[in-house]
Formats: structure tokens, sequence, C-alpha cells
């Protein structure tokens, strides 16, 4: 019997991938490749618009040749992205004015403190359940618009359309036709009304962003067009951005469910139901997912810098070849760990909220050696995540029953069990840790009618179950080393 395949594209902050999953939900092929990291200043971080796409279309097509897949088999393409990172573009030429300004830049603090002077902080909170942080993409479209040399006047003149990734992607893929994006990712731009969906002219004029910049924005689940390979007409009908694919890819669908993705960042959402809820506690209310008329909304706790930590450990530092070497080394510290690293790189982000906050490392000592940095640094992604859940709980009123993790950093034992110990609650592993591409392959069969919503919760087996060891004592004693460490990381920038 022919197969159908979906293909997902799962195009991160570090890497491109593409996915083929098959019928039954299983994931038959995957191919990956990195791209460039461009630094070029001090909290400033960019990525070339033309290599991010030539780096997705790559491993599509690679993927179909490796897998020798006939096009027509193909039911359909999902897009999940990393959120916030902005391009904007000339429509007419198809050329990108500037290079995509990530979600970890840093250079617009200065916009967000004018906004913050001008009164907009409880407006932003009330319409897109948002902070006034740089982390968001309204702010990069700012300043593009204000320091490339043309840009503004062209953007009045209707010649140029922003995108968070996927609608970059997309506008290519559809050979220039459609410039549109789902709620999930407009829902991440700090110009979009989370409540009546709808672009928030207040915000827009604050920010000088011209309306004709702006895609269409579809439920997560949408024809957004297709995409043509040998002649067939492949329909891309799923998008979501990164964070909330994986939510919807690990079924999160009851209020009060919730699931921890360990990537570069961190970022931890709970389904909240039909109404967004805001937070007391600094956390931030999104779109879950737009699917069969409904939107579904989330709480998160976006933290900035998880498995990038790891990275400084491997490029920057050069202490260690490969992620996985810091799983033995944790694992050979006897006894608790002095050491505290504040990964705080690129500020801190919930529930502090702090854009001149800077990475420190505490307790360092004359026997210090790199398997004491090597856990404080796997621990610090566990003490994050613990103040975001913290966070989590109050807000909802409910103790969470268990975390569901996933993403890359979440194959590290060492870490899986800290978490648990640190958080007191059950961390549950499942077995396929890609569920940010499982979700926007589920959300593409949806849309195709390959599978129904009930089925991403099947064939979801548990690959080990994390359970807590550490009594109450220990596990306050060591939480609050660690926020004693944040303190002290505060505001470093701007002192
Ligand atoms: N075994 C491991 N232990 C610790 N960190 C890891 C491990 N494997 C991968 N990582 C980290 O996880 C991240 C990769 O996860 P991934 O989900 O692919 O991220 P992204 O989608 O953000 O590019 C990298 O930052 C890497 O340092
Ligand atoms: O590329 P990831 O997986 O680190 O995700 C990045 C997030 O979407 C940023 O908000």
């Amino acid at each position: 019997m022919k197969k159908s395949y979906i293909i997902s594209l799962d195009q991160g902050t570090t890497s491109s991938r593409a996915l083929l999953v098959n019928q039954e939900g299983a994931i038959e092929g995957m191919v990956q490749r990195e791209f460039k990291q461009i630094f070029p200043k001090s909290g400033w971080v960019e990525h070339n618009p033309m290599e991010i796409l030539e780096s997705q279309m790559n491993v599509l097509s690679n993927l179909i040749k490796e897998k020798g897949i006939s096009p027509e088999d193909v039911k359909a393409i999902g897009i999940t992205n990393q959120r916030e990172t902005t391009v904007v573009w000339d429509k007419n030429t198809g050329e990108p004015v500037y290079n995509a300004i990530v979600w970890q830049d840093k250079r617009t603090a200065d916009i967000c403190e004018t906004m913050k002077k001008n009164g907009l902080t409880e407006h932003v909170r009330k319409t897109t359940g948002l902070v006034i942080d740089s982390y968001f993409s309204g702010t990069k479209v700012k300043w593009i618009l204000d320091n490339v040399k043309g840009a503004k006047e062209k953007a009045e003149n209707g010649d140029l359309l922003m995108g968070t990734i996927d609608t970059w992607l997309v506008w290519n893929m559809t050979g220039r036709q459609k410039h549109v994006t789902d709620y999930t990712n407009a829902s991440r731009t700090l110009i979009y009304n989370i409540v009546n969906l709808k672009w928030d002219d207040k915000l827009l004029q604050a920010l000088g962003i011209p309306k004709s910049m702006l895609p269409d924005v579809k439920p997560s689940a949408h024809h957004f067009g297709d995409y043509e390979l040998d002649g067939v007409h492949i329909p891309i009908a799923g998008i979501a951005g990164d964070q909330q694919a994986a939510l919807f890819g690990q079924a999160c669908f009851k209020e009060g469910t919730a699931k921890n993705t360990y990537g570069t960042g961190c970022f931890m959402l709970m389904n909240t139901g039909e109404k967004p809820q805001f937070s007391k506690n600094g956390l931030l209310t999104t779109i879950g997912y737009g699917l069969n008329g409904k939107v579904n909304y989330a709480l998160e706790g976006s933290i900035f810098i998880a498995g990038a930590a790891v990275q400084w450990l491997r490029d920057g530092l050069e202490l260690i070849k490969d992620a996985k070497e810091t799983e033995a080394l944790a694992d050979s510290v006897e006894g608790e760990n002095p050491v505290y690293v504040v990964p705080a790189f690129a500020g801190l982000g919930a529930p502090y909220w702090d854009m001149y906050a800077r990475g420190a490392v505490f307790g360092l000592t004359r026997d210090t050696g790199k398997a004491h940095l090597a856990k404080a640094t796997l621990e610090s992604l566990a003490y994050q995540t613990k103040d975001i859940l913290k966070a989590m709980e109050d807000d909802s009123g409910t103790p969470l029953k268990n975390l569901k993790v996933d993403g890359g950093a979440c194959a590290n034992n060492h870490l899986m069990q800290f978490q648990a110990d640190i958080l007191d609650t059950e961390v549950h592993r499942p077995e396929v840790i890609e569920s940010t591409a499982m979700g926007a392959a589920f959300l593409a069969g949806i849309q195709v009618g390959l599978w129904k919503q009930e089925d991403v919760d099947q064939n979801r087996p548990m690959n080990r179950i994390f359970k807590p060891t550490f009594d109450r004592v220990k596990r306050k004693r060591l939480y609050g080393k660690w926020q004693q460490a944040v303190e002290r990381t505060k505001g470093w920038e701007a002192q």
C-alpha cells in the first residue's frame, strides 16, 4: 500500500531541520543543517535570511532525495519556527533590507524604555499579553525602519513587508504569493491584539509601522498556500511558533497541562483554555493554537539561555567537545555543587524581565574544575525552570501534576534528575523528543484530514519518568543560593 507523509520543517535558532512523518505519526527520517550566528556587537544577534531560506530548502530537498519519496506522497507541509526573529524585505526584489534580528538581540532596549516612558506598559499587557522587552518583533521592525537608509520611505510607499520566519519561508515557498502568518507567531510581535485577533493600531502608531507591511493572520491549521515540487502542489497546511508547536505535539490540550522545551532557550507553556489569563508574576499570555474556529491561550515562561549555555561551554570556553559530555562531567561531582552559573547572557526573561542583567559565575574556589562548571551550567537550566514553575503555579492556583519535557537538552539524564529533584515534581520524558516538529506535522495533517486532534495523544510512549529525591531542606537551601546569585546579576549592563 502506498504511504502518505507529512513533512515538517523546523526552522530553529541554530539549525534548520526537515522531518518525514508517516501516516502512523512516526518519524521516518530527518535532515538537519546548522547555520551561521552573527554577533556584530555585544548584545546583538543576527541571521542571514537568505541562509535561513537556503538551509531550510536544502534540508527539505535532501530529505526527499535521501528517503526516495515521491512528491505525490507528501500530503502536506507543516512549518514551525524560532519565534519573534524578524525579517523586513522588499516585496519587489525579494531582498531583505537587513539581516534578520534574532529574538535574543538586545539592541532595542532604548526603544523599549521610550515605550515604557510613554505609558504603554499596561496597554501592551492587556492587548498583546506581553511585557515591553526587546525580545519581541515590534521594536526590531522599528529599529530597521529607523536605521536602514531609505527603509522608512520604502515602507511608507508600501514596498516593504515584514514577517517572522514562518512568514518569510511561506512567502518564498509560494512563489512570493502569500504573505501570511498564524495566530501563535502573530502573538509574539508586540503589535497583535490577542483578544480581538487584530493588529493593534495604537502600537503600530507608537512604533511607526505601516499596516501595509503586515501579514494576514490565520489559524494554525489552515491552507496557507502551496509549495510546488516537480510540478506537484503540496499544501502548506500547518504553522505554529516552535514553543506552541511543542505544546500541541505534547498533546497539552486540557487546561492546566504544561510542557517545557529545552533547546537554545527553555520555554514552559501551560494551556489555559479558551480565555486569555493574565499573569501576576511576569509570565506572558500567548496564543497556544488556533484550530477548528477556536483559539486556545497559554501562559508562558520564557528563558533566553538554556542549551545555549551548554554551547558556551563547548564553543566559548572550549571545556567540552560535545554537549553530551556534560552528563558524565556533572555525574562526577560528588555531593552538592558550590558553584552557580547564571547564564543571563541575553538579559533575564521571565519572571524577571531584566534586559540589563548579564551572566555570572559564583562560588568559585581553588578546587573548582570544569566538572563543577558543567554541572552548574546544567543546574542553571533547572533553576530557571523552577523560577517559572513557581510563577505558573501561583498564577494558576494549582500545583503541576507532572512536567512533560522535550527538546535537545532533555536527553541529558543528569539534568532531568536534578530538574525533578529541585522542582519536587515528576519529569516525564517521551520517547520522541521532537515534539516541536511533531506539533507542526500534526497541525498540517489535521488540516488535510490525515489525522484528528485525538490522534496526537496516541502512540506517545514514555521514555523515562524522573522522580524527585531531595528532601525539603536541601531543596530550599540549594534554591535559596540560586535566588541570591540571580539577584547579583540584575542591572549589570546599566551600571
Ligand atoms: N545531551 C545534552 N546535554 C545538554 N545539552 C544538550 C544536549 N544535547 C543538546 N543539548 C543542547 O540543546 C540545544 C539543542 O537543542 P534543540 O532542541 O536542537 O535546539 P534549537 O531548536 O533551539 O536549535 C543546544 O543548545 C545544545 O547545547
Ligand atoms: O529555536 P528555539 O527552539 O530555541 O526556540 C526559540 C524560541 O521560539 C524563541 O522564542
